[in-house]
């Protein structure tokens, strides 16, 4: 199966309300899509979300990262020399974990479709059914009390509640939102990197003070910070989950040595796509730290590949894919099947995407 042309496009998707965490605040999902064709026909699909707050990458970069190294390094090889196609991508240019991401999930795809297996198979995976989390943006407490019980009215059993945009009312929010839905649910929260490692000591401690019950606390302090990381593992009665901190394998093993974090986020969009991907979950495997999936604010392509992944790893415990259910809208056609909080994997070839509407096509 021989790469013959890889096309790339754009989608559009709005957002059911606007999503706003500490760092950024979006209202509808502009995602990069790649498709890669073969000579047999076979069509490979991969999205890259310009997450700039968070990877650094903009539609720009994904598109120039694609056009100018990806692209020239990816056509012409064979799909059934995997590995050697792998290294490639990952070795073809430094970061740009974004466009990596889409280009590697469009592999696994292909490779999937080689082989007539669908992928969380093809990685060992037998559970077809997952559970997502949704996401409550950081707001007034009032406000964040009502999205929480409309979450609960939609039939979500977790939130995870996004803090840190003035600190002085986060535990306010928790309160409200723990008032509002009672036990109806579990809460983890998502700070972005926005307390220093002493705020965040004291905020946790108070909310657990308080009873609020914090499942954990995702990425409390910067992302470069690992030190703060652990001072906040340490001292904080909440878990600590690491997510704008680990990106690469290397990351997350730095990490899990130091015993910087509880828990560690998998991101497609971080790590540069499933192959990497793998490598933090068997990393954590062998350190015993649970994982939780994430996503960015991303459609249903990539998150869809995400879903493969979380099916085939057990040592993914926590799911966040709650971004194609956050859009008001889904252009893709095939794939996993995401009915509110329960997500079933699809089942046809590689990553059983049959096509996606409305690509405005850059060629
Ligand atoms: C969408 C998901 N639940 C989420 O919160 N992801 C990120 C932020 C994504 C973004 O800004 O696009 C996270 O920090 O966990
Ligand atoms: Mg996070």
């Amino acid at each position: 199966m021989k790469i013959t042309e890889i096309r790339l496009g754009m989608i559009s998707v709005p957002l059911r309300v606007p999503f706003k965490t500490a760092l950024r605040s979006v209202s509808s999902v502009e995602d990069v899509i790649v498709e890669i064709h073969t000579d047999t026909g076979a069509v490979g699909y991969g999205e890259a979300p310009p997450t700039g707050a968070i990877t650094g990458d903009t539609t720009g970069a994904i598109i120039g990262a694609l056009q100018d190294h990806i692209i020239k390094t990816l056509v012409g090889r064979d799909v059934d020399d995997f590995e050697d196609v792998m290294k490639a991508l990952n070795g073809c240019i430094v970061k740009n974990t974004s466009a990596k991401a889409a280009a590697d999930m469009a592999l696994w795809d292909l490779y999937g479709q080689l082989y007539n297996l669908p992928v969380y198979k093809l990685l060992g995976g037998s559970r077809s059914k997952i559970v997502t989390d949704i996401t409550i943006s950081v707001n007034d407490p009032e406000e964040m009390a009502t999205d929480a019980i409309n979450a609960i009215e939609r039939g979500y059993d977790c939130l995870k509640v996004k803090v840190g945009s003035n600190p002085d009312l986060d535990v306010a929010r928790l309160m409200a939102v723990r008032k509002a839905i009672g036990d109806k649910a579990c809460i983890r929260i998502d700070a972005n990197q926005a307390w220093s490692p002493k705020q965040a000591v004291k905020l946790l401690n108070q909310m657990q003070d308080k009873g609020l019950d914090i499942e954990f606390v995702e990425q409390p302090v910067k992302a470069h910070d690992f030190e703060g990381l652990k001072y906040v593992t340490e001292r904080s009665y909440v878990p600590v989950l690491a997510d704008e901190s680990v990106f690469s394998p290397e990351d997350a093993v730095k990490i899990m040595q130091m015993g910087a974090a509880d828990l560690v986020n998998i991101k497609l969009m971080k790590c540069g796509g499933l192959y990497n991907a793998l490598k933090i979950a068997s990393a954590a495997e062998v350190y015993g730290v649970e994982c939780m999936i994430g996503c960015m604010l991303e459609a249903k392509v990539s998150v869809n590949a995400a879903v493969h992944l979380a099916c085939a790893k057990q040592i993914i415990t926590k799911i966040d894919l709650d971004g194609p259910v956050l859009c008001s809208e889904d252009p893709v056609l095939g794939g996993a099947v995401f009915n509110e909080k329960e997500i079933t994997v699809s089942n046809g070839p590689g990553l059983g995407i049959q096509g996606i509407e409305g690509i405005r096509y850059l060629d």
